[in-house]
């Protein structure tokens, strides 16, 4: 019996990524939550004839407190895709203000009905919403490091895509070949593509403006999203995706699957909570980064050091560049939660 809950359900990301979950046989009860057309998601999904219950979940005024309860009561994996996209001329951290807010009332609800399941958080930007969950949670009590993860799984989907159309292979045999570490916004994005022999020769091969512009494509990739959206959101559809891809992968461990590939999938998680704090002072400090995981029961077994991956001299800069950028973003956001009331 796994129950999984959608906060954000009714969202361009939150339909089809809910859509996916109602695909997968593992999950017993699908809990929709928004605070538009939950019933109506809800209800149109509740007609594919796969095993899980869904149940859409709208609060019935401002001031309802017990719907989202409800919707997360016992479940033990929460995606939170709720919040507001970019418009174009937009940065992530323009969401902050919003979203920070998104997030940590429903972290702050997750941490009372449901505090032992795995969050992941798709909301922007992710590279300090992850740390406002983190601290929320601690604030109650209940952090379990291991159990919170920032989704960056869409940059290693566009890394293989774009890396597969750039040296002529299958973008689907790349997972696990290359990694995309650091965080989820411009250049704290940092691809690792030269760890394996047969495509570090292929990379090699490539002109070098052509590797500059992958890297740049990998990341600012969201922005040709935004861009050709022209105000209408952004990525939704890779999102759901890639969203999809990494609760799979949580699914799997919470039922003792094998992990098919020699690197897993990265997430955005708090080295010192799981294990990694020599990685952080390595790294120059960061409490949260993006790195390979190895999942087991839904929780981060163990981590890989993405500097055994790292073989140019390019590689280990960019990665110096993320973490400038992300200790801004984590410390904005861990400060947005002292001294707030929860
Ligand atoms: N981590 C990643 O790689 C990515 C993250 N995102 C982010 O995901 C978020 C959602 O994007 P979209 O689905 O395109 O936006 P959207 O506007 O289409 O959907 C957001 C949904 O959240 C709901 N919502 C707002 N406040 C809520 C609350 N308090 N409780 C529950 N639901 C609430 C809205 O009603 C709406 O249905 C954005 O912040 C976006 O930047 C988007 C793409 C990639
Ligand atoms: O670009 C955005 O705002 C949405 C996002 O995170 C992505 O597509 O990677």
């Amino acid at each position: 019996m796994t129950k999984v809950t959608v906060c954000g359900a009714a969202g361009g990301i939150g339909q089809p990524l809910s859509m996916l979950l109602k695909l997968n046989a593992q999950v017993s009860q699908l809990a929709l939550y928004d605070i538009v057309n939950a019933a109506g998601v809800a209800a149109d999904l509740s007609h594919i004839n796969t095993p899980a219950q869904v149940v859409g979940y709208l609060p019935k005024s401002k001031d309802d407190k017990d719907t989202i309860k409800e919707a997360l009561k016992g479940s033990d994996l929460v995606v939170i895709p709720a919040g507001v996209p970019r418009k174009p001329g937009m940065t992530r951290a323009d969401l902050f203000n919003i979203n920070a807010l998104i997030v940590r009332d429903l972290v702050a609800n997750a941490a009372q009905a449901c505090p032992q399941a795995a969050i992941l958080i798709i909301s922007n930007p992710v590279n300090a919403t992850v740390a406002i969950a983190a601290a929320v949670l601690k604030k109650l009590g209940v952090f379990n490091p291991r159990k919170l993860f920032g989704v960056t799984t869409l940059d290693s989907v566009r890394a293989e895509t774009f890396l597969g159309g750039l040296i002529g292979e299958d973008p689907a045999s790349l997972k696990g070949k290359i990694s995309v570490v650091g965080g989820h916004s411009g250049d704290t994005i940092v691809p690792l593509i030269h760890f394996d022999k047969t495509i570090a020769a292929k990379v090699k091969a490539l002109p070098e403006q052509a590797y500059k512009d992958f890297v740049h494509r990998v990341q600012f990739g969201g922005d040709e999203v935004v861009k050709a959206k022209n105000g209408a959101g952004s990525a939704t559809l890779s999102m759901a995706y890639a969203g999809y891809r990494f609760s799979e992968y949580v699914l799997n461990s919470l039922a003792n699957k094998e992990i098919p590939f020699s690197i897993p999938e990265s997430s955005y998680v708090h080295l010192l909570g799981i294990g990694a704090s020599s990685l952080s002072q390595k790294l120059g400090g960061p409490e949260f980064f993006s790195v390979p995981v190895i999942l087991r029961n839904g929780q981060v077994q163990s981590s890989l050091d993405p500097f055994s991956l790292v073989q140019t001299e390019q590689e280990k800069q960019m990665i110096e560049t993320a973490v400038k950028g992300l200790l801004t973003s984590i410390s904005q956001g861990t400060s947005f939660v002292e001294g707030l009331k929860l």
